[in-house]
């Protein structure tokens, strides 16, 4: 087999053709408004240069020369021309250099002063929409701080995507938790979201198991911490039956009790009837995990100053880290001296929390087992809370769906619920699949490809940081018949929406594709159905105040209070 780098080193045969001048068009379409991403508006498209594709002729070992494959270079990627000016200039300037950051896109973005019109968005996934309406399906981004960027979102080319990611992808993101972690704490690790190579291997493998076994292994604690949720429901909630708009906090409480529950085998007490005190662990937790949510937020957004000095979302970011470090080392360091005293440590036998499992790793340290820990309460719980509050929307704005569910649910005759009950009610896992398609906690994932790939007839280069707005496709007529509609009959179907079966799972990734997908997967799956299904069995869900979209690329949050309205079933 030739392998694509072999073509480049060999002969490149052809010319390249002029650019035609760009002209500009307009077209308007007009359907709704769906998590925030609208529908191409007054589009100025632009004419992209048309390029006369290369043929590439290879010298065989005989001699004798064939051609096989037309592609295009690398630079004829179309992007906005603008971003090569600032790359120019930028490209003096060494110390800001950063291969491979996915802090290149946001600080681009910021630079919208450059692009008119582009920098209307949303802090979400519509961003790209404007790019891929301006360029077309494939776009370079010439990142102004080095590391250039390509934006794709078709499943086709999300596919190339992966079949050339390699056994050890490497995902960019969330460079101010890795500073935080390696810089500041002076970790050896930065966390299994962020690390890459061995190092990543080794500890996605040790929690790989106590994730996956969980699931069933804390059924009983899973279930009585929903109760409580239904129970706080009935609580807080007014004359009109609404609760308050805080709401999303519930839920994170909900969540953080229900990891806790996992990873430490113990009960905190977040969804207490007396309420929280912000001095107790659970209350210092909570308001740590928001603090630090938005503090990564705002550090990923826009320009990384916080590389340079200390701002104030750097502060915030290391003060609310460092608050739920301090609460969580103290039961990490508990569970270790439990598990000196314990007799039984063979964990086909004992049980086993999660922590416990690391613990008893000889290749993971406490700091380890920390940093494991804090990306479930930031970024897991982050999604997990997000997928929630859209579940219930989507349910809360499509009533028949909602009856339809609630006759499944109904039909369950058993009080305490396993993953396998769950998995036996296929209406509801088709509510989850659809309503994460259409409002993803995570809508754009990241690759640095592995190898050279040909994708849309261009070689990109292995060594490409790739951006896929895997949302934008999941949005997409071509491949979702009435595509912004909430309708989980769809995953019902053996054909799933206009494509061919093999790319089927490369138009709606939520929780990602490969070795570097959601570890936690069936966990998420299992807390967010066991918990819509103990909900929509007491009540009936409403929400009046409009469309919900989300905002941020990272760790995403709904745009709007959660007051919903929670009617007792008759
Ligand atoms: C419904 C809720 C969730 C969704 C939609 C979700 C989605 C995702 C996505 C999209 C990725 C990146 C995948 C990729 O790049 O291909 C990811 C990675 C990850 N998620 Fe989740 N997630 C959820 C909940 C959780 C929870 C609750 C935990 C932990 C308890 C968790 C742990 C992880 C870990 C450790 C990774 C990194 C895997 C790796 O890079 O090796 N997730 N998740």
């Amino acid at each position: 087999m030739w392998r694509i780098s072999k073509i480049r080193a060999n002969v490149v045969l052809g010319i390249r053709y002029c650019a035609t001048e760009a002209k500009s068009t307009a077209s308007q379409i007009t359907t709704p408004l769906v998590d925030g991403i609208p529908p191409p508006a007054t589009v100025v498209r632009k004419e992209i240069p048309v390029v006369k594709k290369i043929l590439t002729e290879v010298k065989e070992q005989d001699g004798r020369s064939k051609i096989i494959e037309k592609f295009c270079v690398f630079d004829d990627v179309p992007g906005p021309r603008s971003l090569k000016l600032i790359s120019n200039i930028w490209s003096h300037v060494p110390a800001l250099s950063k291969e491979f950051t996915a802090g290149a896109l946001f600080q681009t973005m910021n630079l919208g002063k450059f692009f008119g019109n582009l920098l209307s968005w949303g802090g979400n996934a519509s961003f790209f929409q404007k790019f891929f309406d301006v360029y077309g399906p494939v776009v370079r981004l010439h990142g102004p701080f080095g590391g250039d960027v390509l934006l794709l979102s078709r499943p086709e080319h999300a596919s190339i995507v992966f079949r050339n990611e390699g056994t050890r992808p490497v995902r960019a993101c969330l460079d101010s938790v890795e500073k935080y972690r390696l810089e500041h704490r002076r970790l050896r690790q930065a966390g299994p979201f962020l690390m890459s190579g061995s190092a990543w291997e080794k500890i996605h493998d040790s929690i790989d198991d106590p994730i996956k076994t969980s699931v069933n292994r804390y059924a009983k604690p899973m279930n009585e911490i929903c109760d409580e949720f239904v129970e706080r429901v009935l609580n807080i909630r007014n004359l009109q039956d609404e609760v308050p708009k805080n709401f999303k906090d519930e839920i994170l409480k909900w969540c953080l009790e229900s990891m806790c529950a996992v990873t430490l085998n113990r009960k905190f007490g977040f969804l207490d009837t007396t309420g929280l005190s912000t001095t107790s662990d659970p209350g210092r937790i909570l308001d740590g995990v928001n603090g630090a949510t938005e503090a990564i937020r705002k550090c990923e957004f826009g320009f990384h100053l916080w590389k340079f000095v200390e701002t104030p979302a750097w502060r915030s970011l290391v003060r609310n880290c460092d608050s739920i470090d301090s609460i969580l080392s103290k039961y990490v360091e508990r569970a270790q001296t439990a598990l000196r005293e314990r007799k039984d440590l063979n964990p086909k036998t004992a049980d086993f929390s999660v922590v416990d499992r690391l613990l008893l790793n000889e290749d993971v340290l406490i700091e380890d087992a920390m940093t494991v820990l804090l990306d479930m309460f930031i970024i897991g719980a982050n999604a997990t809370v997000h997928s929630v509050a859209f579940l219930l929307y989507h349910l809360a704005k499509a009533p028949k769906c909602q009856k339809k569910l609630q006759q499944e649910i109904d039909g369950q005759t058993r009080t305490e619920l396993t993953a396998d009950d769950l998995k036996r009610m296929p209406y509801l896992q088709a509510c989850i699949k659809e309503s994460l398609r259409l409002a993803p906690p995570i809508p754009i994932l990241n690759r640095v490809l592995a190898r050279d790939a040909i994708i849309h007839k261009y070689l990109v280069p292995e060594g490409t940081y790739v951006l896929i707005a895997t949302h934008l496709a999941s949005l997409r007529e071509e491949y979702f018949e009435d595509a912004r509609r909430f309708q989980p009959e769809r995953w019902l179907n053996q054909e799933v929406g206009r494509l061919a079966r093999d790319l089927q799972e490369f138009a709606s990734m939520p929780f990602g594709h490969g070795p570097r997908a959601c570890q936690a997967r069936e966990l998420a799956e299992m807390q967010v159905g066991l918990l819509v299904a103990k909900v929509l069995k007491r009540f009936n869900i409403e929400y009046n105040y409009g469309e919900m979209s989300s905002s941020n690329l990272m760790l995403s949050s709904p745009t709007k209070p959660l007051n919903f309205t929670f009617y007792d079933r008759k």
